[in-house]
């Protein structure tokens, strides 16, 4: 038997197991572990699992893994709740500015009362077809635009899309966006690895404001409402058609912190 102290967190409610990995005594390949340990009925749920773990240079490393237990890409919600984490643990000396490394590169974040602005990648090329985009904004999102995002089946029209040939081997999150008036969009989020709509993603949100911006061109900053909250996105277009200074702000909240036997 083995205890392994967690921190819960959530962020616009994508929820987050973290464990802090600085002594290294969790294994990371522990996948069938992992996915126990984000079983909302065996074990202590969550749409994903972290470890902080040392960095030479930056404050900290993020690992993220999703529900299903496999080493994922960038989460972008993930990756404000470990920052916000970090702060509350006093693993960073200065909540205002900071900067870790996750599986996509280095991230600045800043902290303030409870919420997190956190820096994601450049977004190079954007594939816009007829009836959808496809971008990736740290994680892979196929994006589509809808009339009514409370009526859209976001589990099987996602999981039809995720699965299909054209994203095989290794799939994609799906979002559905509907224009809001201005620059309000509200999104719903099918994800890969959690194999199910999860309340919020925000490398989701950051590829659907994106997208949005693609068909109103005026905005650059968007007010995006999603199951579990509220989140912002704000971008520059850069001159080839991709997209720099990204960042992704909203809530990131401590649940609850415990101890599990396994
Ligand atoms: N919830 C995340 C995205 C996590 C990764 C995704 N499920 C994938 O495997 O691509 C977010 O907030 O960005």
């Amino acid at each position: 038997m083995k205890n392994i102290h967690f921190h819960k967190y959530q962020g616009a409610g994508n929820d987050f197991i973290i464990i802090d990995n600085r002594k290294g005594t969790f294994d990371g390949n522990d996948t069938t572990l992992i996915e126990h340990l984000c079983n909302r009925r065996f074990g202590i749920g969550g749409d994903g699992l972290m470890l902080l773990e040392d960095h030479p240079v930056h404050d900290f490393t993020m690992r993220y893994f999703n529900s299903d237990g496999g080493e994922a890409s960038m989460c972008g919600n993930g990756g404000r709740c470990i920052a916000a984490f970090a702060v509350h643990k006093g693993v960073v000396s200065n909540p205002d500015k900071f900067s870790f490394m996750a599986v996509d590169g280095e991230h600045l974040a800043e902290y303030k009362s409870g919420i997190v602005n956190l820096k994601m990648i450049d977004v190079n090329s954007v594939n816009k077809e007829n009836k959808f985009t496809y971008l990736n904004t740290g994680s892979p999102h196929h994006v589509c635009f809808v009339d009514d995002v409370a009526k859209t089946d976001v589990y099987n029209e996602g999981k039809n899309i995720r699965y299909s040939e054209r994203y095989q081997p290794d799939g994609t999150n799906v979002n559905f966006v509907q224009f809001k008036t201005g620059n309000e969009i509200k999104v719903r989020t099918y994800e890969r690895g959690v194999e199910d709509e999860t309340l919020a993603c925000g490398t989701g949100v950051v590829a659907s404001a994106i997208s949005a911006h693609l068909k109103k061109p005026s905005f650059s900053e968007f007010d995006i409402e999603v199951l579990g909250g509220k989140l912002k996105v704000c971008f520059e277009p850069n001159s080839e058609g991709g997209f720099k200074n990204v960042w992704l702000e909203g809530p990131a909240t401590f649940v609850f912190e415990g101890t599990i036997e396994i």
